[in-house]
C-alpha cells in the first residue's frame, strides 16, 4: 500500500503526487475544483505568472470550509526564476513571491528553477533561501533541474545548513534520468517527477494505452502510477476540470513487475520541455 504522504529529510512532509499549473490561465478555478477532488499539492512558479491567481484558489477553497479545509493541508510550492537569482535578487524575489501569496503566510517548498546562471549564483540563491527558512516564511527548500554534479556541489558547500528536500526534474518513461534519480534518492533527497506524460505527448502510447485497458484505467493513470511507483512525486497538469480525478485517482490500482518493465525505455532520452541538467 503506497502511502499518501511522503517524508522529506527535514521530518516535514510532502503530498504524493501534486497539480501542476504551467499555462493555466485559470489558476484559481483549476486549483480549487483540484483540492475538492482531494489534491493537497499544488505546483507553480513566478515563470507561470499564475501564483497569484493559484493562491486565490487556496484561499476560496479554505472559505468554503475552514473547519476542515484548512491552509496546513495544502501543500505550495514555487521558484524562483532565473533572472531573480544572486542574493540580493533572490531575498527581494521572495519577499514578491510572498506578497503575491498573502493570507497562506508561508510557502511550503521554494526551489531553484533551474541551475543555468552558474556556480556562484545558484549558491548565493541558496543563501537567500535558507534564510528565508530561518525567518520561518518557507517551510523548506530545494532546486529543480538539477543535475548530480549541481546538487554535489550544493552538498559539499560549507554553507549549507538546510539541505535540499527535493529536486524536481523531468521524468517520464522516455526520460528517465535513472542515474540522477537513484543519486538524489540516495541522498535523501526527494524527485518530483515533472511532465509525467510527457507533455500529452505519450499520452497514447501503445503500452500506456494497452495497460490501462487492461486494468479498465487511463494511460494517464497508468503514466502518474507509473511515477509512484518508481518512488517519485508526480505533478502532472490538466486545466480540464473533469480530468482531475481520475488523474489522482492512482492508489487504487498496482503495476506489476513487468508492466513497470514494459514502460520502460532506459535508452531513451526525450526530454519535453529543456534540458539543462548538464549545464556548467
Ligand atoms: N521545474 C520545471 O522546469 C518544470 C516544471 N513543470 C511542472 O510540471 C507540470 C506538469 O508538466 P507539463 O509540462 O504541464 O506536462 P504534463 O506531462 O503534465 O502534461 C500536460 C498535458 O497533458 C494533458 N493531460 C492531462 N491529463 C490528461 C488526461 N487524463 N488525458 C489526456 N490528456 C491529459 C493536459 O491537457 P489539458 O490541460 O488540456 O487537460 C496537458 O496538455 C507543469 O504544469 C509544471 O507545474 C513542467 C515543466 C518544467
Ligand atoms: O512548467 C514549465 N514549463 C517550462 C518550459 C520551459 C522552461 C521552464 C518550464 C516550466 O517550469
Amino acid at each position: 500500500m503506497l502511502a499518501k504522504i511522503v517524508k522529506l529529510n527535514n521530518g516535514l512532509t510532502i503530498p504524493f503526487m501534486g497539480l501542476g499549473t504551467w499555462e493555466l490561465t485559470n489558476a484559481a478555478e483549476v486549483v480549487k475544483e483540484a483540492l475538492k477532488a482531494g489534491y493537497r499539492c499544488i505546483d507553480t512558479a513566478v515563470l507561470y505568472g499564475n501564483e497569484r491567481s493559484c493562491a486565490e484558489g487556496i484561499k476560496q477553497w479554505i472559505s468554503e470550509d475552514p473547519a476542515n479545509n484548512r491552509r496546513q493541508d495544502v501543500y505550495y510550492i514555487t521558484k524562483l526564476w532565473t533572472n531573480q537569482m544572486g542574493y540580493e535578487k533572490a531575498k527581494k524575489a521572495i519577499a514578491e513571491c510572498l506578497d503575491r501569496i498573502q493570507g497562506l503566510e508561508y510557502i511550503d517548498l521554494l526551489l531553484i528553477h533551474a541551475p543555468t546562471p552558474g556556480k556562484q549564483m545558484r549558491l548565493e540563491t541558496y543563501k537567500a533561501i535558507q534564510e528565508a527558512v530561518d525567518a520561518g516564511v518557507v517551510k523548506s527548500i530545494g532546486v529543480s533541474n538539477y543535475g548530480i554534479a549541481h546538487v554535489k556541489e550544493l552538498l559539499s558547500w560549507p554553507g549549507l545548513k538546510h539541505k535540499p528536500v527535493a529536486n524536481e526534474i523531468e521524468v517520464s518513461p522516455w526520460c528517465m534520468r535513472q542515474e540522477l534519480c537513484d543519486y538524489c534518492l540516495s541522498q535523501d533527497i526527494q524527485v518530483i517527477a515533472f511532465a509525467p506524460f510527457s507533455h500529452a505527448n505519450r499520452i497514447n502510447d501503445p503500452d500506456a494505452v494497452s495497460i490501462a485497458e487492461k486494468k479498465g484505467v487511463t494511460p494517464a493513470q497508468v503514466l502518474i502510477r507509473w511515477s509512484v511507483q518508481k518512488g517519485y512525486i508526480p505533478i502532472p497538469k490538466t486545466k480540464t476540470l473533469s480530468r482531475l480525478p481520475t488523474n489522482l485517482d492512482v492508489l487504487s490500482f498496482e503495476l506489476s513487475k513487468e508492466e513497470l518493465a514494459q514502460l520502460d525505455h532506459p535508452d531513451v532520452h526525450d526530454p519535453s520541455d529543456w534540458e539543462v541538467t548538464t549545464c556548467p
